[in-house]
């Protein structure tokens, strides 16, 4: 599955090089390199406008670089002969012909990437969508339309696939059933990358996370790794001097911060340390407790500084 292939490349193998792309003043795209490997699910992670369907667009030729590259099997998506056959994607579901059926899509999308007309009927049992297959498209709901582009994506029984916020309008449901669907891709050896602004709609379903924010890359490792920084524990401590706590607990190596509600953060320095520390010095404390950041507070703590849009921002 993963033998060198014809050009010292290797087989399904992602690489993004270096990729930059530059819309006007927007840096969406800004030097990223990493690899995404076959026989897992890579979650891509990022806050909205971080450059995730840029760098998607751009590995599927949609777009071209300001400079860098991004190569499947060490060509360019364009240089595949294969397309489809070769790299499915779900891009933007609503970016159909509404007064088609779902059949119809398909069916053309079959017929110009050489795909055998069987697939149509098999892709869309696959998705739960016979029901609607002679339905018009413009008439689906968006877990209907998500459904669909997953549809197109799996048309060519590609190896290597791409989805860009498939969970988008999924119910619980549908979002059970898409998390299967990946794990059951990955587990046949393919390739499988998907984006997500979510934390919570990863943790669940990827093996690898790729972290990036504002067009940089921010973390690129498994899972489990990241999770190690989501079990950091903090401890929340409150007392009358905050101001002179805060310096002792400093002084001691621990980093600090207020909590926003008149109490503080601790990193570095576990609460019975710091309950010995206040006893000792003669602070006394009305709250001391630990506790354990979820991996979703570890992902926006890491991307804190590349969120684009805060809600009630006065910058
Ligand atoms: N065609 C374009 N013209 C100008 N700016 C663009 C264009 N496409 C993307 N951008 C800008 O590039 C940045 C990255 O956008 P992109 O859509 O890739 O982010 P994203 O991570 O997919 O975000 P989201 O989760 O919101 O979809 C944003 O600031 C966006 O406004």
């Amino acid at each position: 599955m993963t033998d060198a292939g014809p050009h010292g490349s290797v087989d399904r193998v992602i690489e993004v090089c270096e990729l930059t792309k530059r819309y006007g003043r927007t840096m969406a795209v800004d030097g990223l390199t990493f690899t995404v490997r076959p026989g897992c699910v890579t979650g891509f992670l990022g806050p909205n406008g971080a450059g995730k369907s840029t760098t998607l667009r751009l590995t599927l030729g949609l777009d071209e670089p300001t400079s860098g590259g991004v190569t499947v099997d060490g060509h360019r998506f364009r240089d595949h002969p294969r397309g489809l056959r070769h790299v499915g994607a779900l891009l933007d579901a609503g970016d159909v012909h509404g007064g088609r059926t779902a059949a119809a899509h398909l069916s053309i999308l079959a017929r110009s990437n050489a795909i055998a007309r069987r697939r149509v009927d098999e892709v869309l049992d696959e998705v739960g969508l016979t029901d609607a297959a002679r339905r018009r498209i413009g008439g689906f709901s968006l877990g209907m339309k998500q459904r669909l582009g997953i549809a197109a994506a799996l048309l060519g029984d590609p190896p290597v696939l791409l989805f860009d916020e498939p969970v988008n309008g999924l119910d619980p449901e549908g979002v059970l059933w898409v998390r299967g669907l990946f794990r059951r891709l990955a587990a046949e050896g393919r390739t499988v990358f998907v984006s997500s602004h979510l934390m919570r709609e990863m943790e669940n379903t990827a093996d690898r996370l790729v972290v990036i924010g504002r067009g940089t890359l921010i973390a690129d490792e498994t899972l489990a790794e990241f999770a190690d920084r989501g079990t950091r524990r903090t401890v929340h401590v409150r007392t009358r001097d905050t101001t002179a706590l805060a310096e002792l607990l400093t002084s001691e190596g621990a980093s600090v911060r207020p909590d926003g509600t008149g109490g503080l953060t601790v990193t570095g320095l576990s609460a019975r340390r710091i309950g010995e520390l206040a006893h000792r010095h003669r602070h006394m404390l009305h709250e001391l407790a630990t506790r354990t950041a979820s991996l979703e507070e570890a992902f926006m703590e890491l991307t804190a500084d590349s969120v684009e849009y805060l809600a009630g921002d006065t910058r």
